[in-house]
């Protein structure tokens, strides 16, 4: 099968809210699923700052839209990175039209939410395939046809890899095959910034809590979407912005000492199950209850 690519040459993205402009000069950015919600808004961000962007996702027509906003430096390639050939492809015209690829964002993915009991063997692969296989097939490609093989000075060019993981990580009721493949890849990436430390590559992954993209909004049961913020301690969802903004810190040099870690980007919903303070734990203002201090008289301490 051929895969149809182009580079579009509509106009460039807006600057940078955060980042000095030219900051990923010269660097090229490979983004799976760079046709919508968060891979949409890494790839306005990675090309404001420099970055010329491959894009990839089975939608023809939605990353020719990402390409249409990020202008001449967004080239676009109709890929299923379930597909080993497809993905083979994708990396060597990918090589082909920009030379190299310094950083992977492994950022296609998704599920379903269903009950544990009802997802049947086919459902479970289907979700397992894409998050965990799919993300292995890609950064296996890339890994061996961009950043081992000797760069300009005869050492392995290196580069980048970031993939997005799913917080909470202690378990997302509903999402079993997706909560077992993220923490798959998680350790994916911990294991490969090990072995291929040699090679100058630097794995990490980001665990995303939830976001206001398209998708999140319009495919979940809506009384989920609309308690979704509730249940973070920040008390509201993040932006795709917030998510793009550490994809091109991680890809900048800044993000250079960074291999191995699970960065996770969830307003605390990791760390909690709901806002503080809970029913029943706070005063008739809102305010966290606190505890009686102790008074302690000295002179009835026991004798030592
Ligand atoms: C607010 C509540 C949630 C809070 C936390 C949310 C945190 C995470 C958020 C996000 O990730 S948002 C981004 C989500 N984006 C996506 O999911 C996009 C990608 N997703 C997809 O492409 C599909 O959803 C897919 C199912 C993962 C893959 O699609 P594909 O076209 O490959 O598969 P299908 O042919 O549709 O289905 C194959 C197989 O899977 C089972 N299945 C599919 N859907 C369901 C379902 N709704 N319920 C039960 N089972 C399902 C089923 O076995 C299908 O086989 P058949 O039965 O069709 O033979
Ligand atoms: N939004 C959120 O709250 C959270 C999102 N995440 C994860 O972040 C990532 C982005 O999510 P979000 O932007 O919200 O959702 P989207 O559904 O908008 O993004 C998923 C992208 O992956 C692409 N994709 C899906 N399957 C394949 C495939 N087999 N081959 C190639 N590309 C594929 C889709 O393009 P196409 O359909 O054209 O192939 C789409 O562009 C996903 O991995 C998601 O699960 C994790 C935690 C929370």
């Amino acid at each position: 099968m051929t895969i149809p690519e182009t580079t579009n040459t509509t106009r460039a993205a807006n600057p940078s809210a955060i980042f000095a402009p030219g900051l990923l000069d010269g660097q090229v950015v490979l983004v799976s699923g760079g046709g919508s919600g968060l891979g949409r808004a890494a790839v306005l961000e990675l090309v404001a700052l420099g970055a010329r962007v491959a894009i990839c996702g089975r939608r023809a027509d939605a990353l020719e839209d990402t390409a249409a906003s990020a202008g001449a430096a967004c080239s676009t390639h109709v890929c299923d990175i379930r597909d080993e050939d497809q993905v083979d492809r994708l990396v060597d015209d990918v090589l082909a039209r920009h030379g190299r690829i310094d950083t992977l964002v492994n950022n296609a993915g998704g599920q379903f939410l269903a009950p544990a009991e009802t997802i049947s063997p086919k459902g479970f692969r289907t979700v397992t395939r894409l998050n965990l296989d799919g993300t292995w097939l890609m950064t296996h490609a890339v890994a061996t046809k961009a950043m081992i093989p000797a760069g300009p000075d005869g050492r392995p060019a290196g580069g980048k890899v970031v993939s997005v993981t799913l917080s909470p990580h202690h378990g997302l009721p509903g999402m079993v095959h997706s909560s077992a493949a993220r923490a798959a890849v998680e350790n994916m990436m911990r294991e490969l910034s090990i072995e291929w430390a040699r090679f100058g590559i630097r794995l990490n992954a980001i665990a995303a809590g939830q976001f206001a993209t398209d998708i999140f909004m319009t495919k979940y049961p809506r009384p989920m979407v609309d308690a979704a913020a509730g249940l973070v301690p920040l008390g509201r969802l993040g932006t795709p912005e917030e998510f793009a903004w550490l994809v091109a810190y991680l890809a900048s040099p800044a993000g250079d000492f960074f291999s191995g870690s699970v960065l996770t980007l969830d307003g605390a919903r990791d760390n909690h199950t709901g806002p503080w303070p809970a029913a029943g734990s706070a005063d008739a203002a809102g305010n966290p209850l606190t505890e009686a201090r102790q008074t302690r008289d000295p002179s009835a301490q026991a004798p030592r």
